[in-house]
């Protein structure tokens, strides 16, 4: 039951071609070498025929959230509750399903407007994975671990309350943490509340209780080595890209990253060495400290 992963995400841009440069060359991601008919490109992490669809648009934002269910009587029990609790569930048509190598999928959306794209089936691409800059591996699940999705997305949630039970109560997630971080003085109060699915990733999905202009606050991929995240990091400061926060290790995930701003103004997360948690005897904290060191956040303004 719940939600097994985090699949794919879709992202809005002004400039496919350059997020694609982005894509490849600074997160070394493999470009799936496909465009579609309306012009979207593909980002692929792994056996997965994407995790990225970076698509042409008019704004720079994230489209929606792919999230992955087991099987169709998992996913048709929590289209079947939404529906329920009144919540719009809109079914998507077999040539959009087609698009996101998806059996089936269904379209809702949250509490505070997160576009979250329910599916089930995906059809793997069997074709090596071979990224540019030659990532050994990203870390999305192993035969010990099974799937545990492309990373992890947190999402605006000015609706915080609501939004948190829309996820834990409806669509399948758990609570792993809930974080009220020391934030700089004049900034708003701020709590993040991370959530996992049914994978050991420490968190997959998690909501930040303001609003932001493009919609996800930040996405995360994680690599094998720390060398792979120092490279990375070399590779982002040679090519002169915005830094929103600086190398540093987490608490509750213990990933060790820093922060980049894709073109257009996404954050993405680089890291390795996220914690793994067996869900059968976790009890959920709260926290109210972020880093163990460094993350030192560019706040706007
Ligand atoms: C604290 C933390 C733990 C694990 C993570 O993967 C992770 O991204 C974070 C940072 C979360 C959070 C954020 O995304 C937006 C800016 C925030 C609110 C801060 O200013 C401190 C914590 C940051
Ligand atoms: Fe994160």
């Amino acid at each position: 039951m719940g939600v097994a992963s985090i699949g794919y995400v879709r992202i809005a841009s002004t400039d496919t071609a350059a997020w694609m440069s982005f894509g490849t060359e600074i997160l070394g991601l493999m470009d799936a070498g496909r465009e579609d008919a309306a012009g979207a490109r593909f980002l692929r992490m792994d056996d997965h025929p994407f995790r990225f669809m970076i698509e042409p648009a008019e704004a720079d934002k994230l489209l929606a959230c792919g999230l992955e269910y087991r099987d169709r009587e998992d996913w048709q029990a929590v289209c079947d509750a939404l529906t329920a609790a009144g919540h719009f569930v809109t079914p998507g048509d077999s040539d959009e399903a087609k698009r996101r190598c998806v059996s089936n999928f269904a379209t809702v959306t949250d509490p505070s407007g997160n576009v979250l794209e329910l599916y089930y089936g995906r059809l793997l691409d069997y074709r090596p994975l071979v990224s540019p800059v030659g990532i050994s591996e990203f870390i999305t699940g192993d035969e010990s671990t099974g799937d545990m999705g492309f990373g992890h997305a947190v999402l605006p949630a000015p609706h915080t309350e609501t939004t948190l039970s829309f996820y834990t109560d409806i669509i399948g997630l758990g609570l792993s943490d809930d974080l009220y971080p020391p934030m700089p003085e004049g900034a708003p109060e701020s709590r993040v509340i991370f959530m996992h699915a049914d994978n050991p990733r420490q968190h997959s999905l998690a909501l930040y209780n303001q609003p932001h202009p493009a919609a996800v606050v930040h996405l995360m991929v994680e690599v094998a080595t720390l060398d792979e995240v120092g490279m990375a990091l070399d590779r982002v400061q040679k090519a002169g890209l915005p830094l929103l926060a600086t190398l540093g290790r987490h608490i509750n995930d213990n990933m060790c990253s820093f922060y980049v701003l894709a073109p257009g103004g996404i954050a993405v997360e680089y890291g390795y060495d996220g914690l793994l948690v067996n869900w059968d005897n976790y009890v959920p904290t709260v926290s109210t400290e972020g880093d163990v060191w460094g993350h030192e956040y560019s706040f706007p303004g």
